[in-house]
């Protein structure tokens, strides 16, 4: 009888930066525990870097800057990828495929780009593509989804998944500190992609929000199939609006089955968007302060379940990563890999021009008869029904406050673009959708 195998597991590593550093440290600080938990020792075979100059730190027998020789060479068994970006993290995770390792990655924006064609590669070579880490950082969610609720029907999944914004945000709600000093302050944290503007302008949300809804609705969804506004327009007047209402304002990641359509939509489809809006303070997402993130799953049976932890940071993010890192070391040792989303129920992805939101807007007018009446007309003659109207203020310089039931989303823009061009209003101050009022 052959004597069982003890050779270690080994790791080739792509990247060293805010995530890969702190996954190299939990490996080498975990060892002895990762051993047990896996039944082998996991050992970091190489680090793919783009200047080891930059990584004094790191044991520099290991570096290497040529990542694709690195994937496939034969005392390689795992792939952990925290380069991120589209290329070359693509071609190296198929070169990894192709040569039978599993991959784990933190890498959102790849995923949301090309996950069914990245998994149908990673299932032709029997190997494993996790990615836990790509959406809300430490907090268990994709396993849920994909795993725990695999007998249930989700119908919504509302989210803070972005920490960069949400930090900003709670800073200039608590603080009234500046947009740019904010995001200095994520930066600085290690929260903020490489380019910030994926987080500011709501990139990474939509990604991670494709990838979402794929794994909730059994649909390939794609970053660009999401709907996306980032918080750069968000303004000081309308966190004080967003105040004055008892809300505040967050940017929202919403994944929604809608069943049995409309006319135009005669099947389920699916409606996936990612933008900022108020919420009220009731709401438990909106205690969801810094860099944390939140995410409700409504589902069939389960009812409503809640996620929340930390989204962003190294450590953090490192947790999960660490977490696939030992499945599939287990499915490799056992022989096995573990099943990939399924996207049998092809449902259509809805246009947010037809789905359902509700809108507050704020607008200075002259307070003079009639001007009520003309502004209430506008909303009657686009089909969209007013939930309440305040007044704050008379004479010429009057503030409407107004928050609208739910109507189509094109409907409720329509209707803002007349208001701008009607001379009773002097300006449109404030308008942001709505979630989570009764
Ligand atoms: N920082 C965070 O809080 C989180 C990050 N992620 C994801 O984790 C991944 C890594 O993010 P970070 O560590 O924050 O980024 P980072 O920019 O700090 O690190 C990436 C590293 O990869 C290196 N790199 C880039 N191209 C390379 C190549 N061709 N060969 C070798 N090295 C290369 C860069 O020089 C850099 O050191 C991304 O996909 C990101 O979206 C996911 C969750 C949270
Ligand atoms: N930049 C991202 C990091 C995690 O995905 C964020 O701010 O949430
Ligand atoms: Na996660």
């Amino acid at each position: 009888m052959s004597a069982p195998e003890t050779r270690p597991l080994r790791v080739a590593l792509l990247g060293c930066g805010t995530v890969g550093s702190a996954v190299l440290r939990l490996i080498d600080e975990q060892a002895d525990d990762l051993t047990a938990r896996v039944g082998r020792p996991v050992e970091v075979a190489g680090i793919a870097v783009r200047r080891p100059a930059h990584h004094p730190d790191v044991p520099q027998h290991l570096l290497t800057t040529d990542a694709e020789a690195l994937v496939t060479r034969a005392d390689v068994d795992l792939v952990v990828e925290v380069i991120g970006g589209i290329e070359p993290a693509r071609t190296l995770m198929l070169a990894a495929f192709a040569a039978g390792k599993s991959v784990v990655s933190a890498n959102k924006a790849l995923l949301a780009d090309d996950g069914p064609a990245l998994h149908a590669a990673a299932a032709a070579s029997g190997v494993d593509l996790y990615y836990e880490a790509a959406v809300a950082g430490a907090i268990p969610l994709l396993r849920p989804l994909r795993e725990s609720l695999a007998g249930d029907q989700i119908r919504r999944v509302v989210g803070i998944v972005n920490g960069t914004t949400n930090y900003i945000l709670s800073r200039m709600a608590e603080t009234g500190a500046g947009f740019a000093e904010a995001l200095a302050e994520a930066t600085d944290l290690g929260y903020a992609e490489a380019d910030p503007t994926a987080d500011v302008d709501g990139f990474d949300a939509a990604a991670k929000a494709a990838i979402l809804a794929s794994l909730s609705f059994h649909t390939p969804v794609s970053a660009a199939d999401v709907y996306r506004e980032g918080i750069s327009a968000v303004s000081a007047t309308d966190v004080a609006r967003a105040a004055e209402i008892g809300c505040t304002v967050k940017l929202l990641a919403i994944c929604e089955r809608v069943v049995n359509g409309s006319p135009g939509h005669p099947g389920d489809t699916v409606a996936v968007r990612v933008h900022p809006a108020m919420i009220p303070t009731t709401h438990p997402l909106a205690a969801v302060g810094g860099a944390f993130n939140a995410v409700f799953v409504e589902a069939e049976a389960a009812g409503q379940l809640m996620f929340y932890g930390q989204g962003a940071g190294g450590e953090p993010t490192a947790s999960a990563v660490l977490g696939d890192l030992v499945a599939v070391a287990r499915n490799r040792l056992a022989g096995a890999s573990g099943q990939g989303p399924t996207g049998y129920a092809g449902l259509a992805v809805r246009p947010i021009a037809d789905t359902p939101t509700r809108y507050h807007v704020s607008l200075d007018v002259a307070d003079k008869p009639g001007v009520l009446a003309t502004v209430a007309q506008e909303f009657a003659r686009q089909e969209v029904s007013i939930a309440t109207v305040r007044q704050d203020g008379h004479g010429d310089a009057a503030t409407l406050v107004i928050v609208t039931h739910s109507a189509p989303d094109a409907a409720l823009s329509a209707t803002i673009s007349a208001l701008r061009d009607m001379p009773a209003v002097r300006g449109v101050t404030s308008v942001l959708r709505v979630e989570g009022l009764s």
